[in-house]
């Protein structure tokens, strides 16, 4: 069965603090404020949503807390160490796992070689592939998590040929090979066909049933209160309010927000499952 493709968290679940701090983050791109103390705690085992209008904010913050953007001011932590401004690496090394808005595969490697440059990650790339394909041992691992997001099938085939949909999948198979125990997913089901983004939302959920803790970022408002446990809400730079999703919802502050933006006004309003805002 699936579960076994997916090894077991080794922290506990429940262990004090939260996994994932947040506290008074700026950042400025020349006169632009794209965050303005954002404050934000993810806690251990828990599938937390992000959400908030275009240009809130969000992707700015998973760059700051994934290590890809430096803040001007404010402090990361991720179960309970400073994680403030370093290497990507780094804090990839220490367990978080991050997908991206625009998928960052391969595309004119295999779906198999793409998942084996994850494997072998710590080395640089191109000394991986000089390397040749990985050990036995390596493919079978890679295989094991195609088969669980449903793209064993497609191991041959260049990555390139997969649709948009699949390649999302490809990504997240390729972050489960470093094992994170916290999951950083930034648009999953943006631009992805509703039978993907059934599978990706099972997927996610198995995960979090094996003890793996996510953070997702997502414009699918359906997908957004049917899968998390909490969900943030950021306007302007900061983190608004965070709650419940049921709670969120209901929340004026949340609708205003929102109202504020023509173009996202149905998101939150309908909660229609549709995208929108995807680049
Ligand atoms: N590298 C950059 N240079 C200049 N401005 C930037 C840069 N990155 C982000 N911004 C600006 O910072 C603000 C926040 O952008 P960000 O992408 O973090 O928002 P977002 O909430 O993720 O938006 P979306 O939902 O559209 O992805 C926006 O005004 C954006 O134009």
């Amino acid at each position: 069965m699936r579960k076994t493709a997916v090894r077991q968290s080794p922290s506990p679940v429940g262990q004090a603090g939260p996994l994932l701090e947040v506290q008074g983050v700026t950042r400025s791109f020349g006169g632009v404020r794209a965050l303005t103390g954002a404050s934000l705690a993810v806690p251990r085992g828990r599938i937390c949503g992000l959400i908030g209008p275009n240009g809130s904010g969000k992707t700015t913050l998973f760059n700051i807390i994934t290590g890809y953007e430096r803040a001007d001011a404010g402090r990361v932590r991720l179960d309970g160490k400073e994680v403030t401004g370093l290497a990507p690496e780094r804090i990839f090394a220490m367990g978080v796992g991050r997908t991206f808005q625009i998928t960052r595969i391969f595309a004119r490697l295999s779906v198999l070689d793409n998942m084996l440059i994850a494997t072998q990650r710590r080395e640089r790339w191109w000394r991986s592939m000089l390397r040749g394909a990985g050990s036995a041992e390596e493919v079978e691992r890679a295989m094991e998590l195609l088969r669980f997001v449903g793209l064993a099938g497609h191991a041959r085939a260049l990555a390139g040929e997969l649709s948009y949909g699949q390649r999302k999948l490809l990504e997240l198979a390729y972050v489960l090979v470093a094992d994170p125990e916290l999951l950083m997913l930034d648009e999953p089901a943006g631009g992805v066909n509703p039978t993907l983004i059934g599978q990706l939302a099972e997927r996610i959920r198995e995960l979090n049933e094996q003890g793996k803790t996510f953070l997702i970022v997502e414009h699918n408002m359906e997908l957004v209160m049917s899968l998390c446990d909490q969900v943030s809400v950021m306007s302007f730079g900061s983190v608004l309010v965070t709650g419940p999703p049921e709670e969120v919802r209901a929340d004026p502050r949340v609708l205003e927000a929102y109202l504020g933006l023509d173009d996202e006004e149905d998101d939150l309003v309908e909660s229609g499952g549709g995208t929108s805002g995807g680049r």
